[in-house]
């Protein structure tokens, strides 16, 4: 169904004349025809043109998609702070509103690796961990559509009257720009080339040999400059019809916008009830070969690798440990693969439930980082990460999703993904080094994962090294 441009204006009108007899700050719903997908990237395209108000967008291929526009209110942690204290500051914020009926606001939030504040990289200016109140939030769950408006002050209507005239604009099936063709590397670089990248890797296995950790994710940037600013809309709708069932997301504030599209869930946690998984130990895939026989290659490969199957099975311990702490009844189901165009992961669902009072902010907590970005143990593997990477990763395998009043909600692993400024990508990678690890296999692999983000660059770019 579209968007009945009158059925729009209508609406437009009644939150105008609402907002203007609100007295005190409230949060509003309202239900909207269905939004699709294609259409929440061109809004989020075209808000976060607008440099200054923070743009959020996230999706999960469940039925959940949500466009945040504007923060109504937002409370950031500068170092990551206990469950309960997030969860009162959260009731909190939300006490400052009347919400009236019995709908649940929606929150954003989303967390950086590390306490990430090198002045010499935008994307590493971050905060823990952020929860925002959006002033604009488009939603579809469960294919309804929903608007939620949070209104503290008059000049709140401005954003919200822009979100709204927006989409009576936007095309349901809205067709890519074709102005972006010409768009041109400059440069590159990467920030660990193979032999940086190989003696880092040996370093670790050092720390292997010593017993002092078991695995460590070491991870790297290919930084590439372009000739003209990256043309939003279109590298998302590419990302999103080339790995069409992971998470897509994409945040613009400060100037910068972090963006992609990871096939990793941290936790999705609804009454009580939790699912996470455990994603690690890969095979990539090569773009020139014939993908059917290659694949069967590969996932002989990869079932039959004692190196993948240990890296995997670190993370499903490390995460069962955690859980302990947190849940009951923890079910780790049968391993699986996740099949995606440019590489296999080994993946085994995990499913429990809470303790009573548990919600996902303690999933986070517990959970996050896993052994799948960080490593096994995680503190060691932490410091050795910072030890070895030149820079803070930031948001790169940190989280990204939404959490309701109630804390349920749902969280990606930010992986497959990159920050952009101006006309400058920053792209990160990383795979998890165990005592067999091959540099130069492992260099390999850090390169497809990057591949969604440079496949969906205008001029596709596949062959960067
Ligand atoms: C760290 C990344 O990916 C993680 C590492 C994996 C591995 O080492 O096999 C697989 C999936 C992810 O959990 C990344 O994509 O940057």
């Amino acid at each position: 169904m579209s968007i009945d441009v009158a059925d729009l204006k209508h609406l437009s009108l009644k939150i105008s004349r609402t907002v203007s007899d609100v007295e005190s700050p409230s949060i509003l719903f309202y239900e909207l025809p269905h939004l699709s997908l294609d259409m929440l990237i061109t809004l989020f395209a075209e808000l976060s043109a607008d440099n200054q108000c923070q743009c959020y967008l996230w999706s999960d291929d469940r039925g959940f998609s949500m466009l945040g526009f504007g923060v109504a209110r937002s409370i950031e942690y500068e170092d990551f702070a206990a469950p309960a204290i997030v969860r009162e500051d959260i009731q909190n914020l939300l006490s400052c509103f009347d919400i009236g009926d019995s709908s649940s606001p929606i929150l954003g939030l989303y967390s950086s690796f590390d306490r990430a504040d090198d002045p010499q990289a935008f994307w590493a200016r971050e905060v823990c961990l952020t929860v925002f109140l959006p002033t604009v939030c488009l939603y579809t769950r469960d294919d309804n559509s929903y608007l939620q408006v949070a209104i503290s002050r008059k000049e709140e209507l401005v954003q919200i009257s822009k979100v709204l005239d927006l989409l009576t604009a936007v095309h349901p099936e809205k067709s890519s720009s074709d102005a972006a063709e010409n768009v041109q590397v400059l440069g590159y670089r990467t920030d660990l080339d193979i032999s940086t990248w190989s003696a880092a890797i040996n370093t670790i296995k050092r720390h292997i040999r010593s017993g002092e950790v078991e695995k460590v994710v070491l991870s790297r940037k290919a930084f590439l400059a372009l000739d003209q600013q990256l043309n939003l809309g279109d590298f998302l709708r590419n990302l999103h019809s080339d790995y069409p069932n992971l998470y897509l997301y994409a945040l613009s504030k400060d100037g910068f916008c972090f963006v992609g599209s990871s096939p990793e869930m941290l936790a999705e946690v609804y009454d009580g009830k939790l699912a996470t998984m455990a994603l690690a130990g890969s095979v990539p895939l090569e773009v020139s070969k014939d993908s059917v026989a290659q694949k069967g290659l590969a996932l002989k490969r990869l079932l039959g690798s004692s190196k993948d199957m240990h890296e995997h099975n670190l993370v499903v311990q490390s995460i069962v440990e955690a859980l302990k702490e947190v849940a009951t009844h923890i079910g780790v189901e049968d391993l699986t693969v996740t099949n995606l165009p440019n590489i296999l992961h080994l993946q085994t669902p995990i499913k429990a439930y809470l303790q009573p009072g548990r919600d996902l902010l303690d999933a986070l907590t517990y959970i996050h980082p896993t052994a799948a970005v960080a490593g096994y143990p995680r503190y060691p593997s932490i410091d050795l990460i910072s030890a070895l990477e030149p820079q803070p990763r930031g948001l790169y395998s940190g989280t990204m999703g939404w959490i309701d009043a109630e804390g349920n909600g749902s969280l990606s692993v930010s992986l497959r993904c990159a920050a952009v400024r101006d006309k400058l990508v920053v792209v990160f990678a990383g795979c998890g080094m165990v005592s067999d690890s091959d540099p130069q296999a492992e260099y390999l692999e850090s390169e497809a994962k990057m591949r969604p983000i440079f496949s969906s660059l205008p001029f596709g770019v596949y062959g960067i090294k």
